[in-house]
């Protein structure tokens, strides 16, 4: 019945976290492969404004009844406040369509099933790297996927030119899938100069800017990393957003994300929020009642809010010491080379340029895990570990 079905290889993200549980050299391993923050004690953080929450939430204890399909107004007025500002006028106006969607994995599910029912001659072009499931769910939902060019590493910095060359070349309807901030996997962003040319040529050539944020508030700051969503919205774009709770809330298995898509008018608004709440009915009805819970009550809740938004730069923060202290100890150890990148680099992620035989080598020979595209998720340094680390990369380097 089923021999014609090809055997899944597996993720490469996904599929490091089964091989380094497996991994028994428990004394020496280190975790830099799957984007999760790890603490300064290598543990994933229950952050104190959600343990607040669920204390709220549990007591009285509540019915767990469907959700709606779009999610609770709480949960997406947050999405809405966090993306275009606490009182945007786009808010204001009703001219957002949101959804709570499970996880931004979700989000973009949704986003691309709409636009491929929608707009079916559209096809999508996601950066040269990207995320790999950006290509994997466009293509899923029956769009043919293509690649912008981005990374320059020569420079470690963006192609810019040609970047805006190959955009100038796109059709109507053309969707970009854009990381407004922390770009997975380099964390090499555009500038905001930058971004005002990409939006230029974006709005005209009539094409879809689709951005998905999944680290806000592990760049600059909440406000500094939603600039490009901002300013699209400025540019008197209809521009997808998809966004992601699982890094900066730490509720990775909650699945909590959003999808809000930006209208021209309200009453357009409207219509496409009803086809998003259809395309959510089709896939899975209705999005998970504890996380869309948490996000409501931590956001909607001033003191809660403030608390959240010091956890995540103290998430921020603990990332870029770390990015300062690999990059000392491997310039000491090497002098000859450049680690400026480290620095340079922002949100959970380093490009680090290892080769995929050297990050076998690390895996193999000395217990540390990274992509084999040479991404390094930062959060998973710490003190005890980083002299270590730069030791194995040091030795797979020479
Ligand atoms: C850019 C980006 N967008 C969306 C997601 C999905 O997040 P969700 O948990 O569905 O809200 C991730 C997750 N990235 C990390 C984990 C993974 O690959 O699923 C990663 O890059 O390691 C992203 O890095």
């Amino acid at each position: 019945m089923f021999e014609h079905v090809t055997p899944y290889a597996g993720d490469p993200i996904l599929g490091l976290m089964d091989k380094f549980a497996g991994d028994p050299r428990g004394d020496i391993k280190v975790n830099l492969g799957v984007g999760v923050y790890y603490t300064e004690d290598g543990k994933l953080p229950v952050l104190e404004c959600v343990k607040t929450a669920e204390g709220r939430i549990a007591n009285p204890p509540r019915p767990r009844g469907y959700l709606p399909m779009d999610g609770l107004a709480g949960y997406k007025k947050a999405c809405q406040e966090l993306l275009f500002g606490k009182d945007s006028q786009v808010g204001k106006d009703g001219r957002v369509a949101t959804i709570a969607t499970l996880g931004g994995s979700g989000a973009l599910k949704v986003g691309a099933d709409f636009i491929h029912e929608w707009f079916p001659n559209a096809k999508c072009y996601v950066s040269d790297p990207t995320w790999g499931n950006h290509i994997s769910i466009f293509e899923g939902a029956g769009l043919e996927v293509g690649k912008y060019p981005y990374y320059d590493g020569a420079t470690i910095g963006v192609k810019f030119d040609e970047m805006c060359a190959f955009l100038n070349t796109l059709n109507e309807n053309d969707v970009v899938l854009l990381h407004p901030c922390c770009h997975n996997p380099t964390g090499v962003d555009l500038s905001n100069e930058q971004w005002d040319s990409v939006l230029d040529i974006i709005k005209d050539k009539k094409l879809i800017p689709f951005m998905d944020i999944a680290y806000q508030g592990f760049g600059d700051d909440m406000d500094g990393d939603a600039y490009a969503i901002r300013l699209a919205v400025e540019k008197g774009l209809s521009v997808f957003v998809s966004n992601s709770f699982s890094k900066n809330l730490s509720l990775y298995g909650e699945r909590v994300g959003g999808l809000s898509v930006v209208a021209p008018t309200k009453e357009e608004a409207d219509v496409v929020l009803g086809q998003l709440k259809f395309t959510v009915r089709r896939i899975y009805s209705s999005p998970p009642s504890h996380g869309n819970a948490v996000v409501d009550t931590v956001m909607n809740d001033d003191e809660l809010f403030n608390q959240w938004v010091g956890e995540v730069y103290e998430m921020r923060d603990r990332i870029r010491q770390m990015r300062q202290k690999l990059q000392d100890v491997l310039t000491e150890k090497l002098p000859e080379r450049d680690f400026s990148y480290f620095t340079k680099q922002r949100g959970m992620f380093s490009f680090t340029g290892l080769t995929a035989p050297q990050v076998i080598r690390l895996r193999d020979e000395f217990a540390i895990y990274m992509v084999e595209n040479g991404r390094m998720c930062v959060a998973g340094l710490n003190n005890a570990n980083v002299e270590y680390v730069a030791n194995s990369m040091a030795e797979v380097l020479k």
